[in-house]
């Protein structure tokens, strides 16, 4: 136990050896009141038991429980404290490995798997560090204790003492497995529990449109229903081996009262040693009572710590060295290819270099490869083969948070805090004085209708945004961006759902965030990157076409049907 303990928190376990050792320490305590009892009963049944002993006993007494109430009162308050200040370090450090992971390991873990590895498998950890630790001590050196005691006493109480603990064993482990197996399944409807009431929330609107709502709450209240029917299971599964174990720890007074009655009518031992054999046997069935709670728990606590190392066991992103000043910010892609998917290629051999300071526009059809192209700049994905670089740089030599100081990433759907309008923008530059904040919103669009709202920049904004109008999301995004400063803009053009006026604002916010910048944006009305320096046209995971305006519409290929086809709509004329 102390070693999986140890593999889930590592060197932090150093913190708990205390604890432990004081809970040890009040075992030896309990020990001390077995070891009078049998004393004095032996003192009464020798006729050598005087005022003087009473007084010597007494004192032993008193000393005994004055030490255990300190060792109990400090062990215990100091196993939570460090329990807790272990837990709470590990959430964070698992956080923030998380964190590190590239989004292979999201794509791969739902939401709510990772949400239950976050909460309740940490808690259930916690739950077992700060209080069934002790118990479990407890048990492991007192039994073994009581049991060497009874033996030096009489074998051959002894022996039908240990019989009937051994017969238990089995049934205890059985108690583990079960807990172990439904534990497992109920851990798999928790995940599915978390990703629909996620799914639910985040989807309400959606729903709500398409008159769904009651079909998706009957999906949600599907999973609580399995979650209550597989945490009925479990009880049910793990309880009656509980009981049968706690049933049998109850035999062990009447085996012994009655291997202790033949054995006194046998003259080996006398009536003094069979009250003794009946305490001692009290304390055993209390401590094997107490072990077989204690038991299951420690079974699936196993699962939690497989849960947890194994997310811990994902490598976060590599890198080589710290020492990298980009030069320049030329972005080259070297012949990259990448799948998400094993045997789906999703980028086949691509090649192209953005030179610093222009604007390179990725247009094609849906699924063409766009975002993923701008993802893997990011490192978001790590390319299978190839190489991207900056400034000469190959991006996996460098350190991530490095490289991602060199970018603003501004996505369509934009996410906001639950925090005010102030905070949100900071995001791009959390040490931002307030004078920054107001002039990045006044060139991204949105310092008017900031100054609008009641609280102006102290407003709150709902959780991802929901208080605001798609275009002001829109332009609170820019502006982060615009503070962060960054010399690279990675952009996908959202523009499709906004009205004409909302269009000409973000537009004008997007030309104050690219001057100057390194730019690779995702277009998908191409008359806004008619002046970019570069376009290039995707299909199907390769480069089709690549050159600027004029030419492209030169070749009279796709490029030039899609922009004929976008004008033909608008009722324009090529
Ligand atoms: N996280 C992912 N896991 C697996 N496949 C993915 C993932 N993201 C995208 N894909 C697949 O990769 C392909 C390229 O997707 P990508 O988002 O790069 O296309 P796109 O050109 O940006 O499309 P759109 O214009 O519709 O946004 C698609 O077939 C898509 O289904």
């Amino acid at each position: 136990m102390i070693s999986m303990i140890k593999s889930v928190i590592g060197e932090d376990a150093k913190k708990l050896r205390l604890p432990i050792l004081l809970m040890f320490l009040d075992s030896v305590g309990f020990m001390v009141f077995i070891g009078v009892l049998y004393n004095v009963l032996m003192d009464i049944n020798n006729n050598s038991f005087s005022m003087d002993k009473v007084k010597m006993y007494t004192v032993i007494l008193i000393i005994a429980f004055v030490f255990r109430c300190i060792m109990v009162s400090v062990g215990y308050k100091l196993n939570h404290l460090r329990g807790s200040d272990i837990i709470k370090d590990m959430r964070v450090s698992l956080g923030d490995h998380i964190r590190s992971l590239n989004l292979g390991y999201f794509n791969k873990n739902s939401i709510g798997n990772l949400m239950s590895i976050l909460t309740s498998d940490v808690t259930e950890f916690e739950r077992i560090l700060t209080h069934s630790l002790g118990e479990i001590i407890k048990a492991v050196v007192l039994i073994p204790y009581i049991t060497v005691i009874s033996f030096f006493i009489d074998t051959k109480i002894a022996l039908a003492q240990l019989i009937t603990i051994v017969i238990g064993i089995p049934i205890l482990k059985i108690s583990g497995n079960m807990a172990q197996k439904f534990g497992l399944r109920k851990r798999a409807v928790l995940s599915d529990v978390i990703s629909r009431i996620i799914e639910y929330i985040n989807g309400v609107k959606v729903f709500k449109a398409h008159n769904q709502t009651g079909d998706k709450f009957k999906r949600l209240e599907s999973s609580f229903k399995n979650f209550k029917k597989e945490s009925i299971m479990i009880e049910l599964s793990v309880a009656p081996f509980v009981l049968a174990f706690q049933i049998l720890s109850d035999f062990i007074l009447p085996v012994v009262l009655l291997v202790g009655t033949y054995t006194l009518l046998g003259g080996s031992i006398n009536e003094k040693t069979l009250i003794t054999f009946l305490i001692i046997s009290l304390s055993l069935t209390n401590i094997l009572k107490s072990l077989s709670l204690q038991y299951p728990q420690y079974k699936t606590l196993k699962l939690s710590a497989k849960k947890i190392n194994d997310a811990y066991a994902k490598k976060p992103l590599q890198y080589s060295t710290d020492n990298v000043n980009f030069k320049n910010f030329d972005i080259e892609f070297k012949n990259v290819s990448f799948a998400y998917e094993k045997d789906k290629q999703i980028l086949k051999g691509i090649n192209f270099k953005a030179k610093e300071g222009t604007t390179t526009a990725l247009v094609g059809p849906s699924g063409s490869g766009k975002t993923t192209i701008t993802s893997l700049i990011a490192r978001f994905w790590d390319n299978d083969s190839g190489e991207i670089q900056i400034g000469g740089n190959n991006i996996t030599k460098v350190n991530p948070d490095y490289l991602l100081k060199q970018m603003s990433v501004v996505f369509q759907d934009v996410y906001l805090l639950n925090d005010t309008v102030l905070n949100n923008i900071k995001l791009g530059k959390p040490d931002a004085k307030y004078e920054e904040v107001v002039r990045a919103a006044k060139l991204a669009n949105c310092h008017d209708f900031i100054e609008d709202f009641k609280d102006k920049y102290d407003t709150m904004i709902g959780e991802g945004g929901s208080t605001l109008s798609g275009g002001e999301k829109q332009r609170i995004s820019i502006a982060r961006a615009i503070l962060k400063d960054s010399p690279i803009i990675l952009l996908d053009e959202a523009t499709a759902s906004l009205d004409a006026d909302n269009e000409i604002e973000i537009q004008r916010s997007l030309q104050k965030l690219t001057e100057g910048k390194t730019v690779i944006v995702i277009a998908h009305k191409l008359n806004t990157i008619v002046n970019a320096d570069q376009i290039i046209v995707l299909n199907n995971g390769e480069i089709e076409e690549i050159g600027n305006h004029e030419k492209l519409v030169k070749n009279k290929k796709r490029y030039y049907n899609m922009y004929k086809e976008q004008e033909k709509a608008k009722g324009w004329a090529v």
